[in-house]
């Protein structure tokens, strides 16, 4: 189990961010954090992973606080066996994709590095660099180095984006089954409603930096008012709304618009159920 229960301000310019969260994740699943950008995603997993601090508060991971600010104390990042694929992968440019695999630990579990290789489609990549590969290439990569960590916690910022919608589809699938296999614990950012129902077994909706709802993946279907999320509207016909939320747009039937008035390009407030 992770809890997080802090506080975390954000300050550009003028403008102040505030992260305000109390949340769970469960050990040895795939736990996503979903809702619409902006809200915050990407800043909790750079909280969690100590990439940055927060301010108040505490990170418990199993029974190990990483961070206690009362207690002031604070395991440094490098002590965290954490993996993190960032959305810009964060390859090593001059080594090839097999070294990349590599470096990331002296003692690599071949069986896994073998899995991974074939269920990422790398084969033909190993000796390749990064900087001559496609981005959904990268990205997949990036995932397979990141796995072959072995890692106590998988902290992946929409891993799947750069990759086209048949091989997502199966890097999904893949994902489910090395998390089954290995037992990773994942915690997982997304856009994707479709994301969050096929992977998760936890999911934390979030929204202007709060975590305003979380447990099991069904409960974005449900009946429950806190199921509110922000999307843009890109069209609208009689019956149904075209929405942008985040980067996945979702057609919904009027009836889940909560806003009153409204028309495309504007900002409106959606009942998911
Ligand atoms: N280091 C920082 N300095 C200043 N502001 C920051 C910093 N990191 C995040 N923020 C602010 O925090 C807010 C939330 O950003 P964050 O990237 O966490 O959202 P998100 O939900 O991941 O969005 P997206 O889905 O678009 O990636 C933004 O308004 C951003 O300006």
């Amino acid at each position: 189990m992770i809890n997080c229960e802090f506080n975390k301000t954000y300050i550009t310019g003028k403008r102040a961010f505030y992260l305000n969260i109390k949340t769970s994740f469960k050990h040895k699943a795939i736990n996503v954090v979903f809702g619409p950008s902006g809200a915050g995603k990407t800043s909790l997993l750079r909280l969690i992973s100590g990439l940055d601090k927060i301010d108040e508060g505490i990170i418990k991971v199993n029974h190990t606080y990483w961070e206690n600010t009362t207690k002031k104390k604070c395991i440094p990042l490098a002590k965290r066996n954490i993996a993190y694929v960032f959305q810009d992968y964060g390859l090593f440019p001059n080594m090839t994709v097999l070294n990349n695999l590599k470096f990331v630990k002296k003692k690599l579990n071949q069986e896994l590095l073998n899995d991974v290789i074939a269920t990422l489609e790398i084969k033909h990549l190993l000796m390749t660099k990064p900087t001559e590969l496609s981005g959904g290439q990268k990205q997949r990569v990036a995932l397979a180095r990141a796995l072959v960590q072995e890692p106590d916690l998988l902290l992946l910022d929409e891993p799947l984006t750069a990759i086209d919608e048949v091989l997502r589809h199966k890097l999904q699938s893949y994902l489910v089954a090395l998390q089954k296999k290995y037992e990773f614990t994942v915690i997982m950012v997304t856009h994707s409603l479709q994301e969050v129902l096929k992977l998760a077994h936890h999911v934390c909706v979030m929204n202007y930096g709060e975590v305003i709802d979380q447990g099991n993946p069904s409960i974005l279907l449900d009946s429950n008012p806190n199921n509110i999320l922000k999307g843009t509207v890109l069209d609208l016909n009689q019956e149904a709304v075209t929405v942008l939320i985040g980067v996945q747009q979702i057609l919904l039937k009027k009836s889940q618009i909560k806003t009153s008035k409204y028309t495309i390009g504007d900002l409106v407030e959606i009942s998911l159920l």
